[in-house]
C-alpha cells in the first residue's frame, strides 16, 4: 500500500506553523581494548533534537553547462511534467515521469496496516520543493538557446521535442567562464558565449549574474550544480589553493592553475549559494574546501553516480558482503555525446578514471577475511568515444570473483542506456536535496543552541561515485548504505527510528 504523506504522532515529535522539531535517541557503539588484548563494544546512546523549516521556498537552480546533454534533458523533463505534455512513439503514447529520482520516483516503508506493509514517497519524508515549482537558469559557453541544444543533444523523442521547443526557445544560457587548458581541445568550437576578464572579474560576474537571476525571479533561494565539461584535475600546491586565502589571492593573481569550476564555487560561495560538482575534477580543492566551511556555504560533489558505477557500488557490496572475493573488475563503455567527446583527452578522461576506479575501496576495506592488507581486486577503466551511439552509453562489465575452494564465478553486464536519462533525475535529487539540507538544524545533548549540518553535504553521497566528505568522515560508496544513511537522516527529523528490518512483531 502506499501513502501520499503522513504525520508522526510522538511525544518526541512537535508540528508548529515553521517547524518540525524532534528529539531523537541516537544509539551507536564504542569499542575499546581490554588489558588482554580482548576488543570490549560498548552500545552507547545520545539524544540529538532535529528542526526543520517546514517553509519550502520559491527556488532557482542555475546550472553550469545548461545547454548540455543533462541540462537540456533536465529542463525538457521538468517542462513535460509541469505541462503535462504527452508524445506518441512507435510504442504508443508516453506521459511524463521522474523515474530515476530517489525523491520523486522512489518509496520508504513507514509500517504495517492490518497485515499489509505500508509506503510513502520518499519525498514525503520532509518538506520538498516540487520539482515543476522550480525555476531553471545557468550558464553555457555555447550560446545556443535550449531548444536548438535539447535537438543537438539527441536525447528526447523528436515528438516530444517539437512540443517543448515554445517553452525552451527563450531559455539562453548566460555566457560561461571558459579555460581550453582544462577541458579537450574538441570543445574550442563551441565556446562562443564567454565572460572575458581575469579570473577576479569572471568570478566577479559569476557573483552578480547569481544576484541578478535572484531578483529577477523573485526567489527565496538560488542553487547552482555543475553539469559542464570534466576538467582536467588542478594541481594543489602550497601558496596557491591550499587555503581560502591563498585561493582568493591566486584568483586576485590571475594564477592559470585556478579551473573555471573553482571559480563558479568560489563564486557561490562567496554569494551563500550552495555548489553541487556533477562532474570528477576536484573543484574543490582544500583552499575551496576552507572557503565553503569559513562561510558554512553547502558544497557536495563529485560525479553524478548514475549507471555503470552506481552498478558496481550495488554488485560489489552484495559479492563481498556474500563472503564472495572480487578479484577483476573490468567497466569498458562507449558512447557517442559531447561528454564522450570531451573525455576522448587523456587529462579529462584521467579525472573520470579516478571517479570510477575508488567506488569499491570502502567494500574492499570492509572484509580482510577475503582481502590481506592492501590487496585490492584488478580494476580497470575504459572509456572510448563512438559517434554514431550518441547519447545511448553502451556498458560492458565483467567481474571475476574467487568462490568456495578454488572456485571462478564471472558476471558479465551489458547495460545500455541514454546517458542523460540516468543523470537528469540525480540531477534534481541533488538540488533539492541540497535545498532540504540548509533547512536542517540539530544539536546534540545539552548544546544550547541548534546548528546546521557540516557545510560538506555528505548526505549528497548516495548520488555521486566520489563523494566529498569532512576531514575524518568515512568514505562510504556502498549504494545501501548510502541510502540508508540519507533516509534514516530524514526519518530522524521526523522522529522515526531506521527501518530496522527486524520484523519482530511477526517472529514470536
Ligand atoms: N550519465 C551522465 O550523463 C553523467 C554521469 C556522471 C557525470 N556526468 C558528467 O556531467 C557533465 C555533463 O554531462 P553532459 O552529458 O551533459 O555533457 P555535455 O557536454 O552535453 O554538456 C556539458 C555542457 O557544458 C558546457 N560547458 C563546458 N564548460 C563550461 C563552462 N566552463 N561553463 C559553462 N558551460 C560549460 C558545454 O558547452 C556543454 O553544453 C560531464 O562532466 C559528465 O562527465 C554525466
Ligand atoms: O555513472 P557511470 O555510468 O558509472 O559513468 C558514466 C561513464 O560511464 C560515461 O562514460 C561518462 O561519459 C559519464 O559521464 C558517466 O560518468
Amino acid at each position: 500500500m502506499l501513502v501520499d504523506s503522513f504525520e508522526v504522532q510522538s511525544p518526541n515529535v512537535v508540528y508548529s506553523d515553521e517547524f518540525i522539531t524532534s528529539t531523537y535517541d541516537y544509539a551507536s557503539t564504542k569499542l575499546d581494548r581490554a588489558p588482554d588484548g580482548k576488543w570490549v563494544v560498548k552500545p552507547t546512546n545520545s539524544t540529538y533534537q532535529f528542526r526543520v523549516d517546514r517553509r519550502v521556498p520559491k527556488l532557482g537552480v542555475m546550472l553550469v553547462g545548461w545547454g548540455g546533454n543533462n541540462g537540456t534533458t533536465l529542463t525538457a523533463g521538468i517542462l513535460a511534467n509541469k505541462h503535462g505534455i504527452t508524445w506518441m512513439t512507435k510504442d504508443g503514447l508516453k506521459k511524463p515521469n521522474f523515474y530515476g529520482s530517489l525523491t520523486q520516483a522512489a518509496t520508504v516503508r513507514v509500517g504495517n496496516y492490518e497485515g499489509e506493509e505500508v509506503y510513502a514517497p520518499f519525498k514525503a519524508l520532509l518538506p520538498m520543493v516540487e520539482p515543476t515549482d522550480i525555476v531553471l537558469g545557468g550558464w553555457d559557453i555555447s550560446g545556443m538557446n535550449l531548444a536548438e541544444a535539447m535537438e543537438r543533444s539527441k536525447v528526447l523523442d523528436w515528438t516530444l521535442q517539437e512540443q517543448l521547443v515554445p517553452y525552451m526557445r527563450d531559455m539562453v544560457p548566460l555566457p560561461g567562464i571558459y579555460d581550453p587548458d582544462f577541458v579537450a581541445a574538441n570543445q574550442e568550437e563551441r565556446a562562443d558565449n564567454l565572460i572575458k576578464g581575469s579570473k577576479r572579474e569572471q568570478m566577479e560576474t559569476v557573483r552578480q549574474q547569481i544576484r541578478a537571476f535572484k531578483e529577477s525571479n523573485s526567489l527565496d533561494k538560488v542553487v547552482v550544480l555543475w553539469t559542464a565539461n570534466t576538467e582536467r584535475f588542478a594541481q594543489v600546491m602550497e601558496g596557491l589553493n591550499d587555503t581560502a586565502d591563498n585561493l582568493m589571492a591566486a584568483i586576485d593573481r590571475n594564477e592559470a592553475e585556478i579551473a573555471p569550476s573553482t571559480l563558479y564555487a568560489a563564486a557561490c560561495v562567496l554569494e551563500g549559494v550552495p555548489f553541487v560538482n556533477g562532474s570528477p575534477q576536484n573543484t574543490f580543492v582544500p583552499g575551496m574546501i576552507e572557503l565553503a566551511v569559513k562561510h558554512n556555504v553547502l558544497i557536495g560533489g563529485d560525479d553524478f553516480k548514475s549507471g555503470q558505477t552506481k552498478l558496481k557500488s550495488v554488485l560489489v557490496d552484495f559479492l563481498v558482503g556474500a563472503g564472495i572475493k572480487p578479484t577483476s573488475i573490468v567497466s569498458y563503455n562507449h558512447l557517442g555525446n559531447n561528454d564522450g567527446l570531451n573525455l576522448s583527452a587523456p587529462q579529462t578522461f584521467r579525472s573520470k578514471e579516478i571517479s570510477k576506479s575508488n567506488v569499491v575501496d570502502d567494500m574492499v576495506a570492509s572484509n580482510s577475511i577475503l582481502y590481506a592488507p592492501g590487496e585490492h581486486p584488478d580494476h580497470v577503466v575504459v572509456i572510448k568515444y563512438v559517434p554514431y551511439v550518441g547519447d545511448s552509453k553502451r556498458a560492458m562489465d565483467e567481474y571475476t570473483s574467487e568462490i568456495f575452494m578454488g572456485g571462478r564465478n564471472t558476471l558479465v553486464i551489458h547495460n545500455t542506456c541514454e546517458d542523460s536519462l540516468l543523470a537528469a533525475p540525480i540531477i534534481l535529487d541533488l538540488v533539492l536535496l541540497a535545498e532540504l539540507i540548509t533547512r536542517i538544524n540539530l544539536k546534540k545533548d545539552d548544546e544550547d543552541a541548534f546548528r546546521g549540518l557540516h557545510p560538506i553535504a555528505v548526505l549528497l553521497s548516495y548520488l555521486t561515485k566520489a563523494p566529498l566528505v569532512p576531514y575524518g568522515t568515512p568514505v562510504v560508496n556502498a549504494l545501501a548504505k548510502q541510502r540508508a544513511m540519507l533516509e534514516n537522516i530524514l526519518r530522524a527529523c521526523v522522529g522515526l527510528a531506521p527501518d530496522s528490518q527486524m520484523l519482530l512483531e511477526f517472529k514470536a
